[in-house]
């Protein structure tokens, strides 16, 4: 596909995303019909549809409109491309400006429209980052890097760089956790490389990693992820000690894959449809349902879905999965709290209701990780049980 072509179906995506459907889901229904691209051109359609999410409103008013082409018009322009050789019409090549195109459209203004946020919203980041939002909210219109987990059970990070680089994986080492690296090329075949296909690595944050590597498990013999999910944080933890670790989500089929990866990592986690039935544990994490807000690079579409009701109706959820796993923990045991949120009412003010709701915890560590060029926004708070 030409670059034309390319942003004629990254507009067409863009369509299907603004009249309501899920980025994702769009993009594969445009894949499926578009037999003749090949992986690149796929990855660059991607790439062009998260990047004009990252920055809907600003491109919308650089591109005069709020509709796939005006978004694409608004990219180009941001990006000082030529519009007249990209937009030109020829071969599948969205067609050219009309008069009013290019007389149109206008530098981003207030606030919302320059830092890409819903305006409801601005006053959310102020209250939670206070200095740091506009920071924050700028950090959320670039892509966040492509981050791996070595899995210290097969293999130091010296030798999976090594691995990676037979395959074409150029990966380097990173401070933010002690087995992070960041993948600055060839980052899309890390599904077939070897590293991965063994069990020497895993896709994770680099945040995600350094609050799992944070946790102090030792002691810990019995683990519980309350909120597993696909079950990265419990691989994390399972990966650095021999305690047994046991996985319980709401939704158990989000732990389908697990077993897999647990096998493929070399490591034991038993699933639980009821965490409530077993003995006590010396370690709980609440891996929360959160809105998000730190990964927001990965998954632009959410910042733009999420309303202020929905956020009451998550911390309401946050601050009963905290009640529940509280029951869970043993008398000197852990009780472990993490959001992938930027936002104060889903982490420092969930961390002091539940201070305010249950004596006998003391805090122990209280953390949050900023969005970088080594991971996500990220918040871990942990507690112990006093007796
Ligand atoms: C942030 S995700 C977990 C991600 C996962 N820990 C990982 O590292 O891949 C939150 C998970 O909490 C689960 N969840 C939602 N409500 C819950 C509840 N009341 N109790 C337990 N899990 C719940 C969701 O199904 C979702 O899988």
């Amino acid at each position: 596909m030409t670059p034309g072509a390319r942003i004629a179906a990254a507009i067409g995506v863009l369509d299907a995303v603004l009249a309501g459907e899920a980025a994702e889901k769009a993009l594969t229904g445009w894949a499926r019909g578009a037999r003749y691209a090949g992986s690149k051109d796929r990855a660059a359609v991607r790439d062009h549809v998260y990047q004009a999410l990252r920055c809907k409103r600003s491109y919308a008013c650089l591109g005069g409109a709020m509709t796939g082409r005006g978004l694409m018009l608004g990219a180009v322009r941001d990006a000082n491309e030529p519009i007249g050789a990209l937009f030109s019409g020829e071969g599948h090549a969205p067609a050219p400006l009309t008069a009013d195109e290019a007389a149109g459209g206008h530098q981003p203004e207030s606030d919302g429209e320059r830092l890409d946020l819903p305006d409801w919203m601005l006053s959310l980041f102020d209250e939670s980052l206070g200095k740091r939002a506009e920071e924050a909210a700028l950090a959320l219109r670039g892509r966040a890097p492509l981050m791996l987990r070595v899995n210290e059970r097969r293999a130091t990070r010296d030798e999976v760089i090594a691995i990676l680089a037979e395959d074409g994986l150029a990966a380097e080492p990173v401070a933010i956790a002690p087995m992070a690296l960041r993948l600055d090329k060839g980052a899309r075949g890390v599904a077939n490389s070897r590293a991965f296909i063994e069990g020497m690595v895993e896709l994770q944050d680099g945040s995600s990693q350094a609050a799992m590597a944070a946790l102090d498990l030792s002691g810990a013999g019995r683990v519980l992820d309350y909120c597993a999910g696909g079950g990265g944080k419990v691989l994390a933890l399972a990966a650095r000690a021999d305690s047994a670790f046991y996985a319980h989500d709401a939704a158990p089929r989000r732990m389908a894959d697990l077993p897999a990866r647990a096998a493929r990592a070399g490591v034991d986690v038993q699933l639980l449809d009821d965490a409530e039935e077993a003995a006590l544990y010396d370690l709980v994490l609440c891996d929360a349902p959160c809105s998000g807000s730190g990964t927001w690079r990965r998954s632009p579409d959410e910042k733009w879905r999420l309303s202020a009701e929905r956020l009451g109706e998550l911390t309401r959820i946050q601050g009963d999965i905290l009640d529940r796993a509280q029951a869970l923990v043993a008398p000197q045991g852990q009780l472990a709290y993490a959001t992938c949120s930027l936002f104060h009412a889903e982490n420092e003010a969930q961390s002091d209701h539940f201070m305010a709701r249950h004596p006998g915890w003391r805090e122990t560590l209280r953390r949050r990780w900023p969005i970088g060029d080594e991971g996500d926004g990220f918040y871990l708070w942990v507690v112990q049980r006093r007796s």
